[in-house]
């Protein structure tokens, strides 16, 4: 088999509303919605090996201390573990007061009796039940027309009835999904669910919650809000329902369509944390909360760590965060390139406190989710001298001057060009050490001495020539003048920078010499010492040697 190449012989778009007056696209999100994590159900559902009751337990404590309040926690009837993992949460106490578990049960009485049964003693509970009502289910799955797929869930509603009413102690609330929601006639998923609400009857103290999936993803996200929108518009008793969303990911756009979903009206959010669920999964609660936090809106989750809640979801779920997803992937505030590097550095310099954020290529502050800048900028042969820049400044201290960012970053390229791999902050100030500040020959300092007198400062250095000891003298307004008018060959200075590295009695200087042999390119040379005129001096020698090598064999030697 391969790809058709009239893929309408065998595909066909599904059907999308006529709603020219919608009004979604020229809403804004300005408030969190009702979040309800669906991880240990509709996401343990769907892993290779559903979770132990003690990985249950441990996702959902930290569901709670993330702030989800509404926690679908099992599908009691499925089996045993589920049903106790119930138990478990009720009988041990493991629900905080402000946080509500909600189980999913299909319309059937058998399942509806032994969901009820799991949830004795609870304080409150979300009982969920689910029919899938679309055509292609109406017809594949159930052989029923619409009065029957109806008549299954006005059936359910009336059993939720009976046996909440048999347990009077807990305080219900009742939801209901038209599976398949997506892939429905509006128009009837909205008779369905009216037939529902006229069973339950929802008041403003007692909501139902209608839970409108995208079991599978069928279309484009802006059809699906469409979709919301005319539900919202049409259903019975608007004011005392919720609506939710419940949105999959099988075109990608799972999370452009609960966000368009929410513009349309939507009041709550079903989905996984980082997007588990049934094949692509569920929408992904960190990417929605993290979105509208990056837009100045209070998502009510807290993700300050985010790489802790991803250890657990990974351990719970065993399945890893893709290095790339939104947020929480290992590399998605790392910038390899060049230009991204100098704009991220450039933003992070310019950036001053109580500033709005605006650092280029970075959409939320790694700090604001427990990340530290470390792994912002890495640098492989796709770098520029931004990051090489970066990387000494934030390990090493080390402030290179612009041109010579320019010089050092073709030798880190080089050695990144050759090997094809990424350098670390410390293989790179180890490329500066060996290139710049052991630059030795022919040249090596051995020490020097230096005398003011009116103004006039001579320097006396000790030099091994290439293996010779000479001493060398010279005088001048300041050191580096005198330590020009000494050398035995013209040099000329380009440039000169100097600061300090560290404070109080470990600080270090230190310097950068620009220097020119005649009729050569400049290049630059580094001194470090605790002492700014040695610094200086050796930053001239590194220079000098280094000139030195780029200088034809017999020209200028001493
Ligand atoms: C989109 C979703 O994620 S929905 C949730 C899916 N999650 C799960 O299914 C959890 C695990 N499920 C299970 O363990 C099992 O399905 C059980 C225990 C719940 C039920 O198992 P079984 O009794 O063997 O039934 P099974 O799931 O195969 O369902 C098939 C029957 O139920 C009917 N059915 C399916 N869904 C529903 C529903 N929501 N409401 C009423 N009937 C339904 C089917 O039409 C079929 O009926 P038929 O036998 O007359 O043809
Ligand atoms: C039960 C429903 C809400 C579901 O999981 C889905 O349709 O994906």
């Amino acid at each position: 088999m391969t790809m058709l190449s009239n893929p309408a012989s065998k595909y066909r778009s599904y059907p999308v509303l006529d709603l020219p007056d919608r009004t979604w696209p020229n809403k804004t999100i300005s408030q969190a919605p009702i979040w309800c994590s669906s991880d240990l159900r509709d996401g343990n559902q769907s892993l290779i090996e559903p979770m132990s009751p003690e990985k249950k337990l441990r996702f959902f404590k930290t569901l709670v201390e993330v702030g989800v309040k509404e926690i679908e926690v099992a599908f009691p009837s499925a089996s045993q573990t589920d049903f106790d993992f119930v138990r478990l949460l009720i009988e041990e106490g493991h629900i905080p007061e402000d946080t509500t578990i909600q189980v999913l049960t299909q319309a059937r009485e058998d399942l509806i009796a032994r969901t009820f049964e799991s949830l004795k003693g609870a304080p409150k509970a979300i009982v969920h039940m689910y029919n899938a009502v679309s055509p292609a289910f109406r017809r594949i799955v159930f052989n029923q027309d619409k009065a029957g797929v109806k008549a299954i869930a006005v059936h359910a509603a009336e059993l939720f009835k009976k046996y909440a009413a048999q347990q009077p102690e807990t305080q219900w609330t009742f939801q209901y999904s038209p599976e398949t929601f997506s892939a429905t006639e509006t128009p009837f998923a909205v008779e369905v669910c009216n037939a529902v609400l006229d069973v339950w009857q929802p008041t403003a103290a007692n909501k139902v919650i209608l839970n409108l999936p995208a079991t599978v993803e069928v279309a484009m996200p802006n059809v699906y809000a469409d979709q919301i929108e005319w539900f919202a518009r049409n259903i019975n008793h608007r004011k005392n329902v919720i609506i939710s969303l419940h949105t999959h990911n099988d075109r990608g756009t799972g999370v452009a369509a609960s966000e368009l979903g929410i513009l349309a009206g939507a009041d709550r959010v079903e989905g996984c944390l980082f997007g588990n669920g049934e094949r692509t999964g569920n929408v992904d609660l960190v990417t929605l909360a993290l979105n509208m936090y990056t837009q100045g809106i209070d998502p009510q989750l807290d993700f300050s760590d985010i790489d802790a809640v991803r250890k657990v979801v990974e351990e719970c779920n065993q399945l890893p965060v893709h290095p790339r997803h939104p947020y929480a992937g290992d590399l998605v505030h790392t910038a390899f390139s060049g230009s991204h590097q100098d704009a991220i550095r450039k933003g992070f310099a310019q950036r001053q406190a109580g500033d709005i954020w605006e650092v280029p290529y970075l959409p939320i502050d790694p700090a604001d989710i427990g990340r530290d800048y470390e792994a912002v900028i890495r640098v492989n042969s796709q770098s520029g001298k931004g990051g090489v820049t970066y990387l000494l400044e934030q390990e090493y201290g080390i402030q290179l001057p612009r041109r010579m960012q320019i010089e050092f970053s073709q030798v880190i390229k080089t050695e990144t060009d050759r090997s094809g791999l990424e350098v670390s902050a410390a293989q790179i100030y180890s490329i500066l050490d060996n290139e710049y500040l052991k630059a030795v020959t022919p040249y090596a300092l051995q020490k020097h001495r230096i005398q003011e007198e009116d103004g006039t400062c001579t320097l006396i250095t000790e030099v091994s020539a290439n293996g010779v000891t000479k001493s060398w003298s010279g005088c001048g307004n300041g050191p580096l003048e005198a330590l020009v008018a000494s050398l035995p060959m013209p040099v000329e200075i380009m440039d000169y920078h100097q600061h300090a590295i560290g404070s109080g009695s470990d600080a270090q200087a230190a310097a950068f010499i620009e220097l020119r042999l005649p009729e050569q390119r400049p290049v630059f040379g580094v001194g470090i010492d605790s002492n700014i005129t040695t610094a200086s001096i050796r930053a001239l020698f590194s220079a000098l040697n280094r000139a030195q090598a780029n200088a034809e064999p017999d020209k200028n030697s001493a």
